[in-house]
This record gives C-alpha cells, structure tokens and sequence, in this order.
C-alpha cells in the first residue's frame, strides 16, 4: 500500500510554512483514497525512499479557452495504474527508482498569486527533501512557481519547453498569471530558453523570441525537416528543466487538451526528443500541464506513458536504473 502522505512528510525544515499552512495533509483538493494508492507501476515506498516525488498540481484557474485541466493529475495518476510497470523500449521497470504521489497542491480559489505561492513552496519542500520533482498540471502558467522553486534549491539551469503555444504573451485576458504568460515571466527572469513544436505564436512573441534569443523550433519546420536534436540540444545549456505542454502532441495523438490545435508533434517525435535530451544533459526537473480529460482514456493513457518514459529516462541518466 502506498504510504500516506503524513507518514512521508519531508523533514521538518523543509517543509517550511506549506506544512504549517495545510498541515500534513493537503486541506485543498483530495483524491479518493484510490486514486492515490497506487500510481505508475506496482511498487509502493515511503516518501524517504523515493527518489522522484510526483506532485499534482490541480491549478487551472488562468486557462483562456476550454476548463478542466485540474482533473488531468487525477486523470494522469488513475491511468498510470494501468501501464506496464517493465518499459520495453528503455529495459527498464522506472517504478525502480521508487516513485511517491505527493498530496496535490491546494490553490486559493480567485487569487492566482497566492496559488502560485503554494506552487512554489510544495515544489521548493520536495526539491530540499533531495527529490527530483515530476509536476503534472493543471494550466502552463503553474511553470513559473514550479521553475523558480527549482532555481532556489537547484541553482541556474535552461528550460525546455516543448509546446503548440508560445506562451510569451506579457498577460493575457488582463492576467500576467495567465497560461499563455509563463515563459513571458520565465524569460524576464533571465532564464535560457529553447521551444520546440510551436505553431501559435503573434507578432509581438516572434519578436520577443528574437530578441532574446529564444531557441525556436516551429512544428512546420520539424514536419518539412525532421526533428533538429543536435541544434535543440546545442541551444540547451549542461542543465536543463523540461516543461512539456501536452498540446504540443497532435489532437490526433492527444485529443484532451483545452486549447488544440493541428499540425502537432508525433508521440514518437516528442519521446525521441526527450530520449536525446536525457542522454545529453542533466535533466533537473519536469511539468506536464494542460491534459483537460474529456472522456477519451486513451489521451490519458498517452500522457501517463509519456510521464513514466520521462522518469526512466531520469533514471537512466541518473544511474538509479541499468538496462536488462
Ligand atoms: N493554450 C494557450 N497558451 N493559449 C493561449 C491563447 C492566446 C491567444 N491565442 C488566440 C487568440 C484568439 N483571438
Ligand atoms: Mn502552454
Ligand atoms: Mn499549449
């Protein structure tokens, strides 16, 4: 059985004013006991023998078109519970490296500020408590806290954010909180970053991108030219945070998303894109945001997949895991 969250709580200090604000459990959003107990795999520890600590983060209240991705963690967890626990593409089972659900981060219902707040502590506790961190979303905008809690614990890193939208609006519908802002907020903050598979962006983000230097990977050039890995991974610096927004698939591979649009990314071409990106760099955190479930699993099924590829990679990379 998996330990409950109160058992797992990390050290004391650590935990900081989120635990004293919410206790030691989470008084925001709570998952039926059995959408906690068992996720991706078979294999149950303790929170201090986990390695990665996947955080829901159940935020959506900044999206601009269609509601719901504050089911996808749920959705994302209850669906990891059906995937093959062995990951015959990589010889590899990564439920090895010792997997822990976190308690979902609770937001501040009409105060995005102060959910981000929360964001930003519950992350920071687990990234001190010597976890690597596996953020599933909730909208994009919960990037900013989420990145700037790995700053604080991780030091300077560069972000891979792979992508239908650009996300560089300054606000948007009147928000600088907004899911279409985070990389706005991210680059002013001085961070590299590199966007692969855009295909929505206006004029005034092309600009911004050019201006600073984005690395800009559009999807029509990666459906004419094939995926660029050597000039991806040369825009990337040694460390890297990877932000993946599930629209950046195709509707025709991930139909469950609140603001899709066509000429997508392959599932393989985004798994080959971050097979190259772990082999190369070390990888110091991931979000995956915006699944918005609509009745179709097998969408759920691909964005738990695609979760539990990307940590037996990290574990790869980290040598938690040896191939068969
Ligand atoms: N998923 C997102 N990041 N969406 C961002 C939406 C920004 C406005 N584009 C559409 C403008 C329509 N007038
Ligand atoms: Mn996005
Ligand atoms: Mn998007």
């Amino acid at each position: 059985m998996l330990a409950q969250a109160s058992m797992g709580a990390p050290a004391k200090g650590s935990w900081g004013s989120y635990q004293a604000r919410w206790g030691e459990g989470n008084k925001g959003i709570r998952y039926p006991l059995g959408a906690m107990r068992l996720i991706f795999g078979e294999r149950d520890v303790p929170y201090q023998e986990a390695r990665v600590v996947v955080l829901p983060v159940p935020y959506d209240l900044s999206l601009s078109f269609l509601p719901g991705a504050r089911r996808g963690p749920e959705a994302i967890l209850l669906a990891s519970r059906e995937l093959e626990p062995f990951l015959l593409e990589l010889s590899v089972a990564p439920e090895e490296v010792g997997i822990y659900a976190a308690e979902p981060v609770p937001f501040v219902a009409g105060s995005a500020e102060k959910s981000h707040i929360l964001i930003r502590e519950a992350a920071l506790a687990h990234l001190l408590a010597g976890k690597f961190v596996v953020a599933l979303g909730g909208d994009h905008s919960i990037t900013h806290p989420l990145v700037m809690a790995h700053r604080e614990a991780l030091g300077e890193f560069s972000i891979l954010h792979i992508d239908a939208h650009a996300d560089l609006y300054p606000e948007w519908q009147g928000s600088v909180y907004s899911h279409a802002s985070p990389f706005y907020r991210l680059l002013q903050e001085g961070f590299p970053l590199v966007q692969v598979g855009i295909r929505a962006m206006d004029q005034d983000s092309l600009g911004l991108a050019r201006e600073k230097g984005v690395g800009l990977f559009p999807a029509h050039r990666i459906h004419r030219e094939g995926l660029p890995l050597k000039a991806i991974l040369a825009a990337l610096g040694r460390r890297v945070y990877i932000s993946l927004d599930f629209d950046a698939l195709d509707p025709a591979f991930m139909p469950s998303v609140g603001t899709p649009l066509p000429g997508g990314l392959s599932y393989r071409q985004v798994v080959d894109l971050l097979e190259a990106v772990f082999q190369e760099k070390e990888v110091v955190g991931m979000d995956f945001v915006e699944l918005s479930p609509n009745g179709q699993f097998h969408a759920e099924m691909t964005a738990a997949q695609l979760v539990y590829h990307a940590i037996g990679l990290k574990g790869l990379q980290a040598g938690w895991l040896s191939p068969l």
